[in-house]
């Protein structure tokens, strides 16, 4: 599903009314009514309604939904928060069809308070303060709105967008109305899918309002993948086919102390469909490994004596990845001089997609520009926040603040693809793609869950998938099988290999 932001939308509004002759006040006859369906639909006896209207075209939008309730039987409230002369355009066109005797103007911080009891005694409030016009914290006019709204205990339905979250962003610009149902129009806002925003949202739902498909499926957009995207990305396999078609991967990993991760990371990429999967490990700890897995092959490489890894493991492995599809470089390997020297070696000289993640981009952080000089024209770096932080020299809270933007510029500056991991995972192609995901839940956040995603984004890799799609289809199928395990054991006490475990079940509901 693409998703927009309101300032696409709004150039997406404007070139139907310019390009293609649809009148602005057609558009939002249209949003309204889709609104008013949507309430009908969900409160099917005609009740009380309380309209809240901002001046804009949001507020344009709750006028036309208040002519259309009061048509069906509804009793319907509106109240202005502007003065009437602010009002014009296409809102003051459908103002001016309205009852005047139900209509308050509410202009001033205060003026609200009297009419609380008819917030009170609504069926149904109706939202439709601001939309996608949105720009910094909401005034205090509006503020006291959304308090008195939020504080209503009654249901909420948003136009278009919860008023007080950005919707390029998801942010809370201040404060934000609490929405029961969601009603957006042509294209889903990323502020709507995104943490925080999502959480005011309530259910969505997106209303066709007549704009042409050739010019939605222009529009710039980000991916959301839900399950119904995922199972257009997933390749089916021919009935003929044998393992030679699934690709053979290479995983460095391990350190003492780190065995679990290289174990996790490897038997991932066989849960994810890999022909073939070896594992390279320090020569120490090739025993436990042989142990840890069963279908991966090991591959011992000389280390320390210690159970880590150094330059001298280079040979080896440069041996090892002769005819491999694909390698990942990090998993449980450890953050010391001599294995971080090792991983820039490695990212400098493989020529085969190459997926870098935990130990190995604590290496790179400590000399990104090694990345300048790799030569696989497909490196996957796989990133939180913190290794985030690490790697651009920024916070973690300026990374939190704009995942989007901070994934986006890294992947286009180093021309790398970067899964930046966290609820709704974002992943970056150095094309300047986007996308966001929509599966996983909190029962993720422990330990080993981003070796499982590793041995996963590296395995389909090594199937062939484009790499943007890789990523994409391994990022949703990992949180997909971690709401599998949800579903059946709940979110606490949820082990990344409940979730290894889980991936063919995952795979098999998206085929
Ligand atoms: N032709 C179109 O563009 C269509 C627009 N539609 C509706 O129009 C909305 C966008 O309308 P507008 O561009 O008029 O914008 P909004 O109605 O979302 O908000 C803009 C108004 O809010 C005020 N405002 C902005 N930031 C504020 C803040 N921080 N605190 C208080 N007030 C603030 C602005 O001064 C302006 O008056 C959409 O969300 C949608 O609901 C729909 O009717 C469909 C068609
Ligand atoms: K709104």
């Amino acid at each position: 599903m693409k998703i927009v932001t309101g300032e696409t939308m709004q150039g997406l509004d404007r070139r139907v009314i310019d390009e293609f002759g649809i009148p602005g006040l057609q558009l939002m006859e249209n949003a309204g009514r889709g609104c008013a369906v949507a309430i009908t639909e969900a409160f099917p006896a005609a009740a009380r309604a309380v309209v809240v209207a901002g001046k804009g075209n949001n507020g344009g939008d709750g006028y036309v939904i208040a002519r259309l309730l009061r048509e069906s039987g509804w009793e319907v409230r509106t109240i202005v928060l502007a003065a009437r002369a602010e009002i014009g355009g296409d809102a003051l066109t459908n103002l001016q069809r309205l009852n005047p005797e139900s209509l308050i103007f509410s202009p001033a911080p205060g003026g609200l308070l009297p009419y609380r009891q008819i917030l009170d005694e609504a069926t149904v409030i109706v939202d439709s303060l601001l939309g996608t016009g949105l720009k910094n914290p909401v005034s205090a006019v509006y503020a006291e709105a959304i308090t008195l709204i939020n504080g209503s205990g009654k249901p909420v339905v948003a136009v278009d967008i919860p008023s007080g979250i950005a919707a390029g962003s998801g942010e809370v610009l201040g404060v934000a109305v609490r929405a029961a149902m969601t009603v957006t129009f042509g294209l889903a806002k990323i502020g709507h899918v995104v943490y925080p925003g999502c959480e005011y949202c309530g259910s969505l739902k997106i209303v066709d309002i007549g704009i042409p498909a050739e010019v939605s499926s222009s529009a710039e957009g980000v991916d959301f993948v839900d399950s119904v995207t995922a199972s257009r990305l997933l390749i089916r396999r021919e009935r003929r086919a044998h393992k030679g078609a699934f690709g053979h991967c290479l995983i460095i990993a391990g350190s003492t102390g780190k065995t679990g991760a290289a174990a996790m990371a490897a038997n991932s990429a066989v849960r994810a469909g890999s022909g073939l999967v070896s594992l390279a490990v320090p020569v120490v700890l090739n025993p436990i490994l042989e142990v840890k897995t069963t279908e991966a092959m090991t591959i011992p490489l000389p280390d320390d004596g210690q159970g880590f890894l150094g330059s001298t493991a280079l040979p080896a492995i440069v041996g090892a990845w002769e005819g491999k599809d694909s390698i990942a470089i990090g998993p449980g390997m450890s953050w010391n001089t001599a294995t971080a020297e090792l991983v820039r070696q490695v990212i400098r000289l493989v020529t085969a997609p190459l997926v870098v993640d935990a130990d190995g981009l604590n290496a790179l952080s400590e000399e990104v520009e090694a990345l300048a000089n790799k030569k696989s024209p497909t490196v996957v770096l796989t990133p939180h926040p913190g290794e985030m932080a690490r790697l651009t020299g920024a916070s973690i809270a300026e990374i939190e603040a704009d995942r989007l933007g901070v994934a986006r510029a890294f992947s286009v500056r180093y021309g790398v693809y970067v899964i930046l991991k966290g609820a709704r995972t974002v992943v970056a192609a150095p094309d300047g793609r986007l996308s966001i995901n929509g599966s996983g839940n909190p029962g993720m956040a422990s330990g080993g869950m981003g070796d499982v995603l590793t041995g996963i984004v590296t395995s389909l890799l090594g199937q062939g998938y484009e790499p943007f799609t890789a990523c994409q289809l391994a990022v949703f199928i990992h949180g997909y099988a971690a709401d599998l395990v949800a579903g059946e054991k709940g979110e606490i006490g949820m082990s990344a290999v409940d979730v290894q475990e889980h991936l063919p079940v995952a795979f098999r509901s998206l085929n």
